[in-house]
């Protein structure tokens, strides 16, 4: 019998960048080309195989926390910010101001009331570096869109290092991709290993210790339960694949709690 631990990520960014279809894309390996607009929160949720191919190897559950983006729901969007364990800051590269707001929506998250970082509405010049210093919560930043660059552009983006940019404040990775894409994020790319290594350092964070790089003891009350990502689920326990199967409810249909 097995329980499998789960960390929580938040994937952020303005209205229409393209969250609902990355998250989508990382979730199911598959793109989705018609998304619905997301009221409140949608939830993916993955199996991940943390170190895969090293002793270490573990399985987590992931839960992709889909916040829409929509400025309306700006006032009660906090409520889906805690616990967060990881940040996948969203952005869509055909729109520059989307980027430049991805520091806000990190305001947002680690700074609720926005103390010492927003006078009225204004953001002032914050350091991400030193802003994130005290949480230390792993950052990954993807630019969605790229199938909408004419070729130059698209290899000027691609070529580009990240000094200054937001990834460079936050110590983060960049990924830039088209989720209408399957093979976007097809294993043995690149991006996909920058994923998994992103995914590894959230579990590492909230279950091992730094120190001495042990995971740290999990209690779970039935040894014939697993704690899924909802509650508890009957797992088969003998092997992982069958199971999956019980689970695929969680990974084909999204959970959206709306706030209105
Ligand atoms: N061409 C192209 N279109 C994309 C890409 N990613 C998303 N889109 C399109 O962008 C639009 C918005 O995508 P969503 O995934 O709903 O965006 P969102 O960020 O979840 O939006 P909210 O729910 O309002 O927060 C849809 O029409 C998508 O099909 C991409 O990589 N390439």
């Amino acid at each position: 019998m097995t329980a499998i631990d789960k960390v929580r990520v938040l994937v952020v960014g303005d209205s229409g960048v393209g969250k609902t279809c990355l998250t989508h894309l990382i979730a199911n390996h598959e793109p989705l080309t018609s998304p619905g607009w997301t009221v409140g929160a949608s939830v993916e949720v993955k199996l991940h195989e943390y170190k895969e191919g090293t002793t270490s190897q573990n399985t987590f559950f992931i839960e992709l926390w889909d916040v829409g983006g929509s400025i309306s729901h700006k006032n009660t969007r906090g409520v889906f910010f805690n616990p967060t364990h990881g940040i996948i800051l969203v952005h869509d590269l055909t729109n520059r101001k989307s980027h430049e707001n991805l520091q806000r929506w990190l305001v947002e998250i680690l700074n609720k009331d926005g103390k010492d970082v927003l006078k009225g509405n204004e953001l002032l010049d914050i350091d991400p570096e030193q802003f994130l210093g005290s949480t230390q919560i792993p950052i990954l930043v993807i630019g969605t869109k790229l199938d909408m660059l004419d070729d130059a552009h698209k290899q000027k983006i691609l070529n580009r290092t990240s000094v200054g940019s937001i990834a460079e404040q936050c110590g983060a990775d960049e990924i830039c991709l088209n989720c209408h894409e399957a093979r976007s994020l097809a294993s043995g790319t690149t991006d996909s290993v920058k994923l998994a290594r992103f995914f590894d350092k959230v579990i590492e964070r909230k279950y091992y210790n730094r120190e001495t790089g042990r995971k740290y003891a999990t209690n779970y009350g039935g040894s014939s339960m697993a704690t899924g990502p909802f509650g508890n689920l009957p797992v088969s326990g003998s092997s992982l694949a069958p199971s999956l199967g019980t689970f695929s409810y969680l990974t084909s249909n999204s959970v959206t709690e709306s706030l209105s």
